[in-house]
């Protein structure tokens, strides 16, 4: 547990604590807690009606005497049982090698979601999910809620953003093996992450309610067709047989409600993880001396990676104001479609996949290899047992590399095709 962390042990043990002492004891220092009542440790029958467990507690807050504002002490005094994990964090770690500018991915996929959270929530505030107003509502906020221009265009740039450094930081910690013993769950629940947050582009594409949108719906919610059950997924997806408004109240409510739930969910234990376990440092580096020491994680980490977050708020900012992204024109259904229509980029690969397999059946064929390619994919760190045992695996490499280059080229392709329009 907590390979690179020095203290790895520390979340056991409060940092700035007295030697225990009874608290009944001890008069409290002005300003935090006070002695425990008489009776306090009474069992359970004799305090009328409250519980009290039938053993005596250990003596109270170890960090009563510890120097903090009014407010803190407060808070120590409801709070102190949470007060070890604290400590445990200020504690935590981070190899400093010639590969550690690769730990910033994640902190930068988090930063994105945030900018998501805060941006859609204020979107919220004038977006109407219905066939007739989604549109309106749309244009009006581009158009008159001041700043909402700004808000709209964040909203739809981040969103690129966290996706692009959702794949950044996948592939490098699958370069660098960090998925290996005992981080498994912390790429798998990385990975369920990667999914949701696809999840959340597909369903937030169709919200503008515009004809790309629109059409580019159409064709995303009819892949699922061709697999054995496959229709039933699609009458579910849109809520009908044909992408209607009934689609869009769909697309909301996952959008907004379920995904940011399980999002949520998820991100907490991956979290979690991180925390519990260290970073990682990849296989071999400790043993040949190539870790240049460790720095801590709070303050110095979480300060490079502020530093990382606001080049990507500036980021933002820049592309919402000097490349923003079109408003286009009220989807019709009975218009016909568009030249030229395509899912967003992060489903290139796939999507230039499914126009290759022109051959009978070819369409069910790719949905199955991509099916058992992801299904692989999250059962890498299970079948990787050498990168377990700490020793380096170079076949998984190529495998990464590989399937790197297959996304890289087929989404180079649909770019190319689509450039060309
Ligand atoms: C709790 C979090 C979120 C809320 C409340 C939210 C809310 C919204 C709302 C109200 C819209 C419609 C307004 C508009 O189109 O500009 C929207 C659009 C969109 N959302 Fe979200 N969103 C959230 C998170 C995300 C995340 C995490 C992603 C992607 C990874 C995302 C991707 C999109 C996309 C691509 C659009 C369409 C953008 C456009 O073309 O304007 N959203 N979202
Ligand atoms: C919403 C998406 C995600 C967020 C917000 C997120 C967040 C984080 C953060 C903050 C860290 C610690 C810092 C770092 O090592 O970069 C981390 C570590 C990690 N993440 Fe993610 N992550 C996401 C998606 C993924 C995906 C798609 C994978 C892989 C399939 C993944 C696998 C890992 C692993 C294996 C680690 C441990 C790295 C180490 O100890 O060296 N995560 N994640």
């Amino acid at each position: 547990m907590a390979e690179n962390n020095k203290n790895a042990m520390a979340g056991s043990a409060p940092a700035k604590p007295k030697p225990a002492a009874p608290v009944a004891a001890k008069p409290a220092a002005p300003g935090t807690a006070k002695p425990a009542a008489p009776g306090a440790a009474k069992p359970a029958a004799s305090t009328g009606g409250v519980y009290k467990p039938p053993v005596e507690r250990a003596a109270s807050n170890p960090y009563k005497d510890s120097r903090v504002s009014d407010l803190g002490a407060w808070f120590q005094e409801r709070f102190y049982v949470v007060l070890p994990v604290i400590d445990y964090l200020k504690k935590k770690e981070v190899p400093k090698h010639r590969l550690s500018f690769w730990y910033y991915f994640g902190g930068l996929t988090l930063f994105f979601f945030i900018i998501q959270i805060l941006t859609g929530l204020l979107l919220l505030q004038y977006y109407k999910p219905t066939e007739a107003e989604a549109f309106t509502s749309f244009v009006f906020i581009q158009q008159e809620v001041p700043f909402g221009w700004l808000l709209r265009q964040m909203h739809a740039w981040s969103a690129n953003a966290m996706v692009m450094m959702a794949f950044i930081h996948m592939f490098s910690t699958f370069f660098m093996k960090s998925y290996r013993k005992p981080r498994e769950l912390m790429w798998v629940s990385g990975f369920v992450l990667l999914v949701l947050s696809l999840g959340f582009g597909f369903t937030g594409y169709l919200l503008p309610w515009n004809e790309l949108a629109f059409f580019a719906t159409q064709v995303g919610t009819e892949v699922p067709k061709v697999a054995p059950g496959g229709a039933f997924l699609v009458t579910l997806l849109r809520g009908g047989e044909e992408v209607s408004g009934e689609t869009l109240t769909r697309m909301f409510s996952l959008h907004v409600v379920l995904l940011p739930g399980l999002l949520m969910l998820v991100l907490s234990a991956h979290l979690l993880l991180v925390q519990v376990l260290g970073t990682s440092a990849p296989i071999g580096y400790k043993e040949s001396g190539m870790i240049k020491g460790y720095e801590k994680f709070f303050p110095t980490f979480l300060a490079k990676d502020a530093i990382g977050w606001l080049i990507g708020f500036a980021l933002l900012v820049y592309l919402a104001v000097v490349s923003p992204w079109e408003i286009g024109v009220k989807a019709d259904a009975l218009a016909s479609a568009p030249l030229g229509i395509k899912p967003e980029w992060y489903f290139w690969a796939q999507f230039q996949l499914l126009k290759d397999f022109t051959f009978p059946n070819g369409e069910l064929v790719a949905i199955i290899l991509f099916t058992v390619g992801a299904i692989l994919w999250i059962l890498v760190p299970f079948i990787d047992t050498k990168s377990s045992k700490e020793e380096k695996s170079p076949i998984f490499t190529i495998i990464g590399l590989l399937v790197l280059a297959f996304l890289l080229i087929n989404t180079y392709r649909v770019y190319l095709e689509s450039a060309a329009l």
